[in-house]
């Protein structure tokens, strides 16, 4: 098996006697979209926030591209890019100018730069809307920015916490488009969060999914709907893997919790 691009290994992360992230092992091959699924609360910005160095674990480990993301953070920066939940650009700028301080933050030279926003826009569909402010962009135009800002320097994972949260569906299939786009253009991973299970089915080579900080099952969204029943859909066994324990203890025979353990190594 190819090197994967991101590893986790106990990976566990506290706030006070809270643990938000309990102790999950995951590895995830390069070029893979990979989704990380659950209902609010679960985790998963918390693991996202890790695996992009901007939170530290309380234990266990995490490698991106092979690098130790405290041991060598500065290294796993520049081959991530992350994309924020919260709409990050700045409105009183252009697109053009979002996307240059971007370049600049990524070291990109100065003589490669004009040329890399260019194709930026391009690729994101926003070049006839590069000179105008920010502030009069759609939700759905500031994501696709974002990704562009994100991607200027190729890297060979990006991370979208929540990439179309708040999009109405247009705009939410026109970012879906261009993820699509720049995966089969560069080969990039991508490892998203996400609460909207068609964005998982349309978007993710494999999904996990997380609830109350643990990961209870991961496998392709066809293998984890085929896991709870012959006729199940996804959304089926996304309620089933996100129930309580205590709910689960009750409602369960002995084969769906080891068939749920089963998972939970795979
Ligand atoms: N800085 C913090 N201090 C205290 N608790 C926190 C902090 N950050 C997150 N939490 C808690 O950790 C849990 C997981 O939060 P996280 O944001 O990772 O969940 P999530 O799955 O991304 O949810 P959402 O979809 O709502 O963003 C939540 O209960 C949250 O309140």
């Amino acid at each position: 098996m190819l090197q994967p691009i991101i590893e986790m290994q106990d990976l566990s992360r506290r706030f006070g006697d809270f643990i938000a992230v309990d102790s999950i092992n995951m590895s995830i091959p390069p070029g893979e979209v990979f989704g990380l699924l659950g209902r609010n609360g679960a985790g998963k910005t918390t693991v996202i926030k890790m695996l992009a160095t901007l939170l530290e674990p309380s234990s266990g480990h995490a490698k991106v591209g092979g690098f130790d993301v405290v041991q060598n953070a500065a290294r796993v920066r520049r081959i991530i890019g992350y994309v924020p939940q919260a709409l990050s650009a700045d409105g009183d700028l252009t697109g053009y100018e979002n996307l240059s301080i971007f370049a600049k933050l990524y070291d990109i030279p100065r003589a490669e730069r004009k040329v890399r926003i260019r194709d930026a826009l391009a690729f994101m569909s926003l070049s006839a809307v590069s000179r105008n402010l920010v502030k009069t962009y759609s939700g759905g135009m500031i994501r696709r920015l974002e990704i562009a800002q994100s991607t200027l320097h190729h890297p060979r994972v990006l991370f979208l916490d929540e990439p179309t949260v708040g999009l109405d569906p247009v705009a939410r299939i026109s970012v879906w488009e261009q993820l699509e786009k720049l995966q089969a253009q560069f080969g990039s991973a991508i490892f998203l969060t996400t609460h909207y299970l068609e964005e998982a089915e349309r978007l993710c080579n494999r999904v996990a999914i997380m609830n109350r900080g643990k990961i209870t099952a991961i496998g392709t969204p066809a293998e984890l709907s085929a896991s709870v029943g012959p006729n199940a859909n996804f959304e089926e066994a996304f309620e089933y893997y996100t129930q309580d324990e205590t709910s689960m203890r009750g409602a369960y025979d002995e084969t769906s919790q080891t068939r749920l353990a089963s998972h939970r190594l795979g």
